[in-house]
């Protein structure tokens, strides 16, 4: 399969050591759940995926992005789109500067200025555009961070417990939210997650990660 996201015969290795071994293949639109307890490597996954792995973490295996085989491409040309707990916005900036930060370059100050008016307008924040980051509310907030992060165009979406800082009402429509830009896009979405209700609301395969262990042959 040539579209959507495939991690092949991906290991990574801390200090030398094997911490996790995935292979996966995310189509558009879909989501992956990754899983497993705390500290078993899922945002080193994430950080593999991006090409920000720490010093003393080693990849291996490949990286497949529609058909292309990214890997060794750096981070700036991967165009995967991210979004953390407690996405920051940049405090002096506005409502309408913040998303235009994500902007994927090019076209006219015009084009690139209704491009994020749209983006805005696209999930209820139309008339926000020129307010102060700080007096939004929680899910505002969030709505900001998807709309930067969908301005970058990107061509995958990492969540890294994305949607943690959100009360459950909140949670549901801003996860919602996310999965059916993703569907309308057909972006692969990659989702790290403790919540089990994230992973059904998700409706696709859940990866539950485990501690490495050498096998015993
Ligand atoms: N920058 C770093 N330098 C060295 N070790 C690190 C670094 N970041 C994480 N680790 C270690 O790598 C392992 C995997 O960490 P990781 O953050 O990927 O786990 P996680 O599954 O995302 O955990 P959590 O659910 O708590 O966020 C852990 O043993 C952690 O202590």
């Amino acid at each position: 399969m040539s579209e959507g996201l495939r991690l092949d015969g991906v290991c990574i290795l801390k200090d030398g050591v094997p911490l996790i071994e995935v292979d996966a293949t995310v189509p558009p639109g879909d989501v992956l759940t990754v899983m497993g307890p705390s500290g078993v490597g899922k945002s080193t996954l994430l950080a593999f995926l991006t090409g920000t792995l720490p010093r003393g973490f080693a990849g291996m295996g490949r990286i497949i992005l529609n058909g292309e085989d990214v890997t060794d491409r750096p981070a700036h040309q991967r165009r995967l789109g991210i979004l953390f707990q407690d996405d920051l916005l940049f405090p002096h900036l506005s409502v309408g500067e913040n998303a235009a930060f994500g902007l994927a370059p090019g076209g006219s100050r015009a084009d690139r200025a209704a491009r994020v008016s749209e983006a805005l307008a696209d999930v209820g924040l139309s008339e926000f555009e020129a307010r102060d980051p700080a007096t939004l509310s929680g899910g505002q907030k969030a709505r900001v961070s998807l709309v930067r992060m969908l301005l970058s165009e990107p061509r995958a979406l990492l969540l890294d417990e994305a949607f943690s800082g959100l009360d459950a009402a909140l949670r549901a429509q801003i996860r919602g939210l996310v999965f059916d830009r993703a569907r309308a896009r057909a972006l692969p979405v990659l989702m790290v997650t403790h919540d089990a209700e994230d992973a059904r609301a998700a409706g696709g395969p859940v990866f539950e990660m485990e501690a490495w262990r050498p096998s015993a042959s």
